[in-house]
């Protein structure tokens, strides 16, 4: 479904290029729901940003079902972290939600159905004729991922959706996105910083090293498919996997540390 291949980035500077981005590689199947972590300043969101296509990279590609990357995919939708930034304030909820439903230019009857479903599946129904700034943050939040899921995407990518949640709501979020993925049968990349995060929620975790970025590893999350916030948090087999994770993200930030490893291999 995603194949990003040989990605650079080199950013141009006052003091010289930074180089965000070294030679990126990796394969995601349809229906896959993969997991990002690496240091800080890797560059997740440049990587981010090139697949989303609003950034061309320096070299390398990015193909989405066959499909060449040069400008934003139609088949393709974001979830940022800055919710409050990502909604129209002057908008109700609905209308917010409808919004790249209109310029897909589907029929009002259609818009009505597609976001309908999405609010229902979030849980905010209820609140289609609110404003944004009437809601909590994570219901905001919610109103976002409404927002991607009524677009119908092949692809979701998630930038750090939740790190401006407490953490209640950031695990039922994280919940959330499960029970969405399954039911609307995406592939879903999702970036984040915590690791925790990363195992609980993916069938794979990508570990970035740190600038100029490659991946790490490409780990296979072997847990059950059914999750939960306390048992499967509780299992040896994700203390495991964590320590694994959070191992290769302290050598991948020590210099010169960075190799490339095959896609797949544990
Ligand atoms: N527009 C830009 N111009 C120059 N350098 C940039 C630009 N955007 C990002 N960078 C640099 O590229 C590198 C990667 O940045 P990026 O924001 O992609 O990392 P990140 O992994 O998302 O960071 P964080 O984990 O802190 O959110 C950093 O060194 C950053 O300073």
């Amino acid at each position: 479904m995603l194949d990003v291949t040989g990605l650079q980035k080199i950013y141009p500077g006052q003091h010289g290029e930074v180089e965000a981005l070294r030679d990126l590689t990796f394969h995601l199947g349809d229906g896959e729901l993969a997991c990002l972590v690496g240091p800080s300043g890797c560059g997740k969101t440049t990587l981010l940003k090139c697949i989303a296509g609003l950034m061309r990279p320096t070299s390398g590609s990015v193909v989405l079902a066959g499909t060449s990357v040069t400008g934003p995919p139609p088949d393709m939708a974001v979830v940022f972290q800055e919710y409050g930034r990502s909604l129209f304030p002057w908008l109700r909820v609905r209308q917010n939600v409808e919004l790249p439903l209109k310029e897909k230019r589907l029929p009002a009857k259609r818009r009505r159905e597609l976001s309908d479903e999405a609010l229902d599946a979030v849980g905010l129904l209820k609140s289609a004729d609110a404003y944004p700034w009437q809601l909590s943050g994570g219901m905001q939040q919610r109103v976002a991922i409404a927002r991607a899921i009524a677009y119908e995407p092949r692809v979701l990518l998630m930038d750090e959706p939740f790190a401006a949640v407490d953490a209640q709501t950031r695990a039922d979020l994280e919940d959330l996105i499960r029970t969405l993925w399954k039911r609307f049968s995406m592939t879903v990349l999702f970036v984040t910083h915590d690791i925790d995060e990363a195992v609980y929620l993916g069938q794979r975790v990508l570990v970035m090293s740190s600038s100029p970025t490659v991946i790490q590893d490409d780990v296979s999350i072997d847990l059950a498919d059914e999750r939960d916030q306390i048992n499967t948090r509780g299992e040896h087999r994700f203390a495991e996997l964590r320590t694994r994770i959070y191992a290769e993200i302290r050598n991948a930030s020590q210099p010169g540390a960075a190799q490339p490893q095959e896609a797949g291999k544990e």
